[in-house]
């Protein structure tokens, strides 16, 4: 296998400079303008975007990530930067050379053109894309390929590129979950129920060809295989809903007002399509989702943390890149 000039983009969706108001407009601009993301007509959603949206939106917001922002940044930032540092650690011990690995965010810095660029000063001319999202989506797996393209458009040669779309049922990642989840239930107990929650996307979405839905449903019925749970011992619901649309249900909001009203006050909440934690899990699942439950009548819930950094998981990257590598 020739991989001397064979390097690695992983790719995430990015996240604010700074936990203020200035900078999450910033982010929220660029990402909320990218149509892959909310894909109305511009002349219908510009209006909304730059009135209510980027007017409203960014200090509450700013507001959410100061209770999760960390000494060293962004939570899906400082992970991402772990992630990378083993990522590289991995591939060099498993193949016995070194492999580059770059970070990528599709919004904010550091951007795919400096994950690129990077790549490219150290020799690459081959790049394996591993984007963060185990389960594909036209709004993230799908917006990470228009975002190669932007910047394949301003080069005169581009490199041989390979993309991971998605990893939902890799034995992998499903080992790797379910793992993660056992061993919470050995430290902690176990409650009557795993929720695993995912971040939903517009129905109308999937309704018109995105496999998101399906993806998420197969890696909720593998984990519950390989922790051996019954029917009624586990769901899949779809989180942080954004405007007036039909989102995918059954929603996770929703579900933990319902649940301690159908004699369920003890659950244990996991989120598989997040490879890091970051806002929508540390702040929307772990604090504001807490609350709700409990508000409703619940007693205990447990979140589990992303998989993060976690060597299971750098294990499974590096299986998949070695996969790519291969014959190459
Ligand atoms: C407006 C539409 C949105 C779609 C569609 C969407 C899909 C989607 N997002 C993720 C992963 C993450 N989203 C995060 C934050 C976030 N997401 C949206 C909107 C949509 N997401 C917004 C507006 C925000 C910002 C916060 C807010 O204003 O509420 C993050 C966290 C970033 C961080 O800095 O921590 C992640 C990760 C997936 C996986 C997905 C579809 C499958
Ligand atoms: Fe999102
Ligand atoms: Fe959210």
């Amino acid at each position: 296998m020739d991989n001397s000039t064979t390097g690695v983009l992983l790719v995430n969706l990015g996240t604010p400079d700074a936990p203020t108001t200035s900078a999450v407009r910033a982010f929220l601009k660029q990402f909320l303008s990218d149509p892959r993301v909310v894909d109305l007509p511009r002349w219908q959603w510009w209006p909304i975007l730059n009135g209510i949206v980027l007017t409203f939106r960014p200090a509450r917001v700013a507001r959410a990530y100061q209770k999760v922002w960390q000494e060293q940044g962004s939570p899906l930032m400082v992970i991402s930067l772990e992630q990378q540092r083993a990522l590289a650690a991995r591939l060099a011990q498993d193949l016995g050379t070194e492999v580059p690995v770059a970070l990528g965010m599709t919004y904010g810095t550091p951007s795919l053109e400096q994950g690129l660029e990077s790549l490219k000063a150290q020799g690459c001319d081959k790049v394996v894309v591993l984007p963060l999202f185990p389960q594909f989506s036209c709004s993230t797996t799908g917006a990470v390929f228009d975002g190669l393209a932007a910047e394949f458009a301003k080069l005169r040669t581009i490199p041989h590129t390979r993309l991971i779309r998605d990893y939902h049922d890799h034995p992998a990642y499903i080992g790797a979950l379910a793992g993660s989840i056992q061993k919470h239930w050995n430290h902690n107990g176990r409650g009557q129920k795993l929720l695993l929650s995912f971040h939903g996307v517009p129905k109308r979405y999937v309704d018109e060809g995105d496999i998101y839905q399906r993806q998420c449903l197969r890696t909720a019925e593998l984990v519950a295989e390989h922790l051996g749970l019954s029917q009624g011992q586990w769901m899949a619901c779809f989180q942080s809903r954004f405007g007036k649309e039909e989102w995918l249900t059954p929603y996770t909001d929703e579900t933990l007002e319902a649940l301690p009203k159908q004699g369920v006050t003890a659950i244990d909440i996991v989120t598989p399509a997040f490879s890091v934690d970051c806002l929508e899990t540390l702040e929307e699942i772990a604090i504001e989702g807490k609350q709700a439950f409990m508000a409703a009548g619940g007693k205990q819930y447990q979140f589990i943390p992303c998989l993060n950094a976690e060597p299971d998981h750098i294990q499974m990257m590096s299986e998949l890149v070695q996969a790519e590598m291969r014959n190459w």
